[in-house]
């Protein structure tokens, strides 16, 4: 199966089934922390047992034999014991805090960390707003498992053993009849799990389609178009379906917890009827006192509570584990442009390249090259053309490993590019693109994004070269000038300039430059040209050109057609040839030649 295609396959294919036992391994660095909460639960359970045995010392002792000061002491241990257990459940619940949070940060860490690695042909496929759900809303929606379950299962569990513990030390048979109505609270557990685990993992995908679609509207680009085809009607019925349906997949999520919350509730004040019908007789009967009685009710309280808790926090569990399959998921996904383990560090090269053979399919045996080979010598400009679809961004973006070749290999200096360490192959390599994207920033954070230790001095220059520094200096807040989203505030042809002042600062060995092909007026066109010169300046050049002059430049001209190279040399020997060049030439660049012959 093509490796792309794997990738992306996780959209349609059945998310794998969480064990138990992975969410525990996120756990594990705060096994020590956990010990110390561990201790602390058993304090408060201990302490817990006190107040019931209090009162039952009330009753049977303190109150018949009017021992005074005996009752002093009992009710001073009645203020006490929930004062001393209060402190220490407020620092559990900071340290259980802790634990929560500290999973919860591990878990975006690792997700970012993860989809940091993948490449371009993840996120080509995937949507920007599915991905930020899931590392913000699907985090946030373990939340509640992730800080409490844990701690809280094992303070119940510590006060449930303790409970059974005594009750049994009470009174065996009202014990044993205590428990008689426990397999009604467990029986409908796994039925209500597993439809609330439903539930949730449908929720979450609605939540993050609704985040995707969010993304699309209010991005900027979205708006324009809505407000262009005047569609603000047809987005906002699309944005209420998914709206009314979240609303209605947590409406069910919620009732379906309370149905539950609700049987709970019932069966636990049955059970201690239960004790005080038998219980009652006993004492009629003189056979139990009424402390005994009284305290063993109180007891069984506590053994039902933390039961219910339990099983509350078995149920919430497994519908969690829908949303950590979602997550699981993500930080399962295998990165597959990476180092390989023998990577050398790139030297600085003089900028000699080589396609060798070089195939590339983004679909199975739907080839976007093939069998593409030739080479470009250190500093020389390489021009691309052909129509649309022929492959040429493939081509280029190859060079700096945005995708691999399915055949063939890609040499600079003679190195095989996949033998290199990633980082030291793209430090020696600027991009850039049609489109210039530059983050929600300012001007000068924008380039800063290619070196970040550049000094104003040095951002001068590349902006003077980029021909974007008078511009900017007349901005009232210069460099610091916030440019919004997607660089949105510039117009195109300042955007481009500031994307080449990008680029020079970078000061790479091997420029990839894809020419837009956006009509620029015949004024700013002339200072784009111009700040791309001196960009490709003493640099190896692969070019997608859309410019009469940055053809008549190149050192060679590849023309692509279907993924192969159809004709390679220079303009005249192209022309001369009467082929797809020439006729490229005729219908593309002779078309632009009005707005090249203004410079
Ligand atoms: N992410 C992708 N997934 C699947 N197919 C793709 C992807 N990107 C491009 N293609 C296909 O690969 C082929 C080559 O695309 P490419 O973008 O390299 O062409 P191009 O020559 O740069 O086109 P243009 O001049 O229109 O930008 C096209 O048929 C395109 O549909």
């Amino acid at each position: 199966m093509n490796k792309v295609l794997s990738k992306t396959a996780i959209a349609s294919t059945k998310l794998k089934d969480v064990k138990l036992s992975r969410i525990f391994q996120l756990f594990k660095r705060y096994r020590w922390l956990l010990a110390g909460i561990l201790g602390l639960a058993l304090a408060s359970a201990i302490i817990g047992i006190g107040p019931p045995l209090i009162l039952k010392e009330i009753i049977d002792r303190a109150l018949p034999n009017a021992d005074k000061p005996l009752l002093w002491i009992l009710v001073g241990w009645m203020v006490a014991l929930p004062l001393i257990g209060g402190l220490l459940s407020v620092w559990q619940n900071h340290l259980n805090n802790k634990v929560g949070q500290s999973v919860m940060r591990d878990l975006r860490h690792a997700l970012f960390g993860n989809l940091q690695k993948q490449s371009m042909a993840f996120f080509t496929q995937s949507r920007s707003g599915e991905v930020i759900q899931r590392l913000t809303g699907d985090v946030q929606a373990v939340q509640n498992v992730v800080t409490g379950t844990v701690v809280n299962a094992i303070t119940q569990m510590v006060i449930v053993v303790t409970t059974v513990f005594i009750l049994f030390r009470l009174n065996w048979q009202l014990a044993i009849l205590s428990m008689v109505i426990l397999p009604m609270f467990v029986l409908p557990v796994r039925k209500v799990s597993a439809a609330r685990k439903k539930l949730r993992l449908e929720t979450q995908k609605v939540r993050g389609d609704m985040a995707s679609q969010l993304g699309e509207i209010f991005g900027v680009s979205g708006a324009l178009l809505t407000r262009i085809f005047a569609r603000e009607k047809l987005q906002e019925t699309k944005f209420s379906e998914l709206n009314e349906e979240v609303m209605r997949l947590e409406l069910r999520l919620n009732l379906i917890g309370r149905w539950y919350g609700m049987v709970i509730g019932v069966l636990a004040p049955a059970g201690t009827a239960i004790i005080y019908l038998y219980g009652g007789f006993s004492v009629i009967n003189s056979s139990m006192s009424l402390g005994d009685i009284i305290a063993f009710a109180a007891f069984v309280g506590r053994l039902y509570g933390p039961i219910a808790i339990l099983l509350n926090l078995q149920v919430e569990t497994v519908t969690a584990l829908g949303v950590f399959q979602r997550l699981f998921e993500y930080l399962d996904l295998k990165a597959e442009i990476i180092d390989s383990p023998d990577a050398v560090q790139l030297p600085i090269v003089s900028g000699r390249i080589a396609y060798n053979q070089v195939s590339f399919a983004y679909l199975p045996e739907r080839y976007a090259l093939k069998e593409v080979s030739f080479t470009v010598g250190a500093g020389e400009l390489v021009a691309f053309v052909g129509p649309s679809g022929a492959g040429k961004s493939t081509l280029i973006g190859m060079i700096s490993r945005l995708y691999d070749p399915t055949k063939g290999n890609i040499t600079i200096d003679g190195l095989d590019i996949k033998k290199v360490k990633l980082d030291s192959l793209r430090e020696q390599i600027a991009y850039v693109t049609q489109e210039s994207f530059l983050f929600h920033a300012s001007i000068r954070e924008n380039l800063l994004f290619a070196v970040d230790n550049a000094s104003q001095d040095q951002l001068e220059d590349a902006c003077k070269q980029a021909y974007i520094h008078d511009f900017i200096a007349s901005l009232p807040d210069g460099y610091d000038t916030m440019v919004g989203e997607r660089g949105h505030r510039l117009s195109g042809g300042e955007r481009q300039r500031l994307a080449i002042a990008r680029a020079i600062l970078k000061n790479p060995r091997v420029l990839i430059l894809d020419e837009a092909t956006s009509h620029l007026d015949s004024e700013s066109e002339a200072y784009v040209q111009a700040a791309l010169e001196e960009l490709m300046r003493n640099r190896t050049t692969l070019v997608i050109a859309h410019r009469l002059s940055t053809v008549l430049a190149a050192n060679k001209i590849i023309v692509l057609e279907a993924g192969i190279i159809v004709e390679e040399g220079n303009h005249d020997e192209l022309l001369a040839r009467e082929g797809l060049y020439a006729r490229l030439f005729r219908t593309q660049f002779a078309r632009v030649a009005g707005t090249d012959a203004a410079l």
